[in-house]
This record gives C-alpha cells, sequence and structure tokens, in this order.
C-alpha cells in the first residue's frame, strides 16, 4: 500500500502540496489529475524520494521514503516528467547503465535489459542513441528504465504527454499490462486517459485534495449523467421532453443537430423518453444514455481554483 498522510510542501511563500493524504492499494490504477501547476509533479517527487516534504509522510510499502529512502525506492519505478534520459547514450548503453546503478551484474543484468526491452518493444532501436529517437519511443525508454527492476509500485509522471494519438494508445496498452500485479500512479490532465487507464481518480488543486473516487463515481457528478442524448432529422418537441417526470431541462447540441435530456439528480429519466418517442412515433436515429462527462466534473471541481 502507498500511505500519504498530511503531505505538505512550501516553496518560500507558496505552498505546492497542502496537506494531503489519500492510499492507494495493490492493483489499483490511481489517475492523480489536477490543473497545470496543481501540485502533482511536486506530489510525486516527494512520493519516490526525491524531495523533502515540509511536513507530513508518505510510505511504500511499509518504508517511510524520508527515514528508509533507498528501501523504500527499491520498490518503485519512477518516470519523471518529460522522461529526462542521458541524450547521447544508445538506449542499450542508458539500459545497462541503469542497470548497474540498480545493483545488477553479468547475466543478470543482461536478462533485466532483455526483459525491459522485451516489455517495452524497444529491440528496434536498441543501438540508437536516446536523442535521435521519436517522442513515442523515449518514453518507451523511460518506462523501460523504470520498470527494469521489477518494481511492485509505479509511479508515472504524465506519460503520454506530447504523444500522438497512436503512440498514446500503444503507452497506454503498455501501462494497462504492467499495471496487472502492480501499484501505478499515473498524473495526467488528460482525462479520457483516466476512463481508458484508471481504477481510481484523486483530483487536486492548488496542492489541495478536491475529489477521489472510481472514474463512475465522479462521472456521476456530471450534470450529464444519466442524460439521454437523441439525434433526429426532425424537430423534437422540448417542451414535451422538459415536462417528462424526472427531467431536469433540455439542451440543444447544434453542431451535433442533437438534444440532451438532462436528469434531476439520482433520476434515470431513459424509460420515460423512450416511452415519449414512441408515443409520438418520432424517427430518432441515435439515442444514447450519458455515463457522465469527466471533463466537466474536473471543470466544476476546479474552477476558481487555478492561479
Ligand atoms: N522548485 C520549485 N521552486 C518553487 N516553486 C516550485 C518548484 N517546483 C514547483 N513549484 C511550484 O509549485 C506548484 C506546483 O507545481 P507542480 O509542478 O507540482 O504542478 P503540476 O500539477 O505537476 O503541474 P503541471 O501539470 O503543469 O506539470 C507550481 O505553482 C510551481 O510553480
Amino acid at each position: 500500500m502507498i500511505d500519504i498522510r498530511n503531505l505538505t510542501k512550501r516553496f518560500a511563500q507558496h505552498t505546492a502540496v497542502d496537506d494531503l493524504s489519500f492510499q492507494v492499494q495493490p492493483g489499483e490504477v490511481l489517475g492523480f489529475l489536477g490543473p497545470n501547476g496543481a501540485g502533482k509533479s511536486t506530489t510525486m517527487k516527494m512520493l519516490t524520494g526525491f524531495l523533502a516534504p515540509t511536513s507530513g509522510t508518505a510510505s511504500i510499502l511499509g518504508c517511510d521514503i524520508q527515514t528508509q529512502t533507498l528501501k523504500a525506492q527499491r520498490q518503485i519505478g519512477y518516470l519523471p516528467e518529460g522522461a529526462p534520459c542521458y541524450g547521447d547514450m544508445t538506449v542499450r548503453g542508458f539500459l545497462e547503465f541503469i542497470a548497474e546503478v540498480r545493483g545488477f551484474r553479468g547475466a543478470e543484468k543482461a536478462l533485466r535489459v532483455q526483459r525491459a526491452v522485451e516489455q517495452v518493444e524497444l529491440e528496434k532501436v536498441l543501438e540508437q542513441s536516446i536523442e535521435t529517437l521519436s517522442k513515442g519511443f523515449k518514453r518507451r525508454v523511460g518506462l523501460a528504465q523504470a520498470i527494469l527492476h521489477d518494481p511492485r509500485v509505479l509511479i508515472l509522471d504524465e506519460p503520454t504527454d506530447g504523444l500522438d494519438p497512436n503512440q498514446k494508445h500503444q503507452v497506454r496498452q503498455l501501462i494497462q499490462g504492467l499495471a496487472r500485479d502492480k501499484i501505478v500512479i499515473i498524473s495526467t490532465h488528460i482525462l479520457e486517459e483516466v476512463t481508458a487507464l484508471c481504477t481510481r481518480a484523486v483530483v487536486i488543486a492548488q496542492g489541495r485534495l478536491l475529489a477521489d473516487g472510481t472514474p463512475l463515481e465522479l462521472e456521476s457528478r456530471s450534470r450529464y449523467h444519466q442524460a439521454v442524448t437523441l439525434v433526429a432529422d426532425e424537430a423534437l418537441d422540448q417542451a414535451a421532453l422538459a415536462a417528462l417526470p424526472g427531467v431536469a431541462g433540455v439542451e440543444e447540441n447544434a453542431r451535433e443537430h442533437s438534444l440532451s435530456v438532462l436528469a434531476q439528480p439520482g433520476e434515470v429519466i431513459f424509460p420515460q423518453v423512450n416511452a415519449l418517442i414512441a408515443e409520438r412515433s418520432w424517427k430518432v436515429k441515435e439515442l444514447n444514455v450519458e455515463r457522465g462527462r469527466l471533463d466537466e466534473v474536473f471543470r466544476t471541481l476546479t474552477r476558481g481554483e487555478q492561479p
């Protein structure tokens, strides 16, 4: 388990992380969300022992990161923001160097490097210098160094930042594969990543915890949770839809030629909407019940919190 208690970091007068407490259990992939400057990287640096907290504690699988730093760090694979690597080294040279830093020698070192290379599919670029790689491959090299010692905890700071959609997909698949038997914390401001990867999400802004729940729980805070969206060629009777029991309102989406019928909190309105469609014989081309929109929840949560 990762146990974060009252973690606080002050830089001069500025509080970057403010009394943060939460826990992460094995098997969880935690999305660590927040707008720019929210304190995500600072928290991750404290969790991995690269920055000392002003106050509070963090322990990794029972090891306090401040008093048992090396023991805790042995359990952690860390991909820092931007995945800094030594650009003039070849991929193989860099991974062998990291393996040595991690204390592996001889056949064990070769085996560790080979396994990491296979896991993140770096075979084709092994002899290439890191600075000549594409962003996606650089990120893979960062991931390879993070998993080389088969850590039980992975802390990944914006692992897909700056990647194209195909590379994002690949890196997410990789993380999903790696996550099976580990604790994973991923910082991101890409909300689709949370839906695609995470079992739980923690939202922070200005260093403070604003929300903690499964993606589904967060989506259910959205005003679009249980909304029914209809696409039809003909104009629909919005007043009749708005008058249905449990309906909070109707929104017209001009760009998509669709209507979203919003549900009051805790209400399920699909049956009523469906019955009205049948009663009026509307020719509806598409009908969707929404889970909720994370981007809207994120904006509502963090509104006014940004500097
Ligand atoms: N070494 C430092 N000295 C002074 N202030 C710092 C330092 N590191 C971070 N900060 C400040 O702390 C706050 C949190 O920064 P942090 O990098 O943790 O945010 P973040 O959530 O990771 O942001 P982003 O999404 O932009 O990466 C910011 O206001 C930042 O300017």
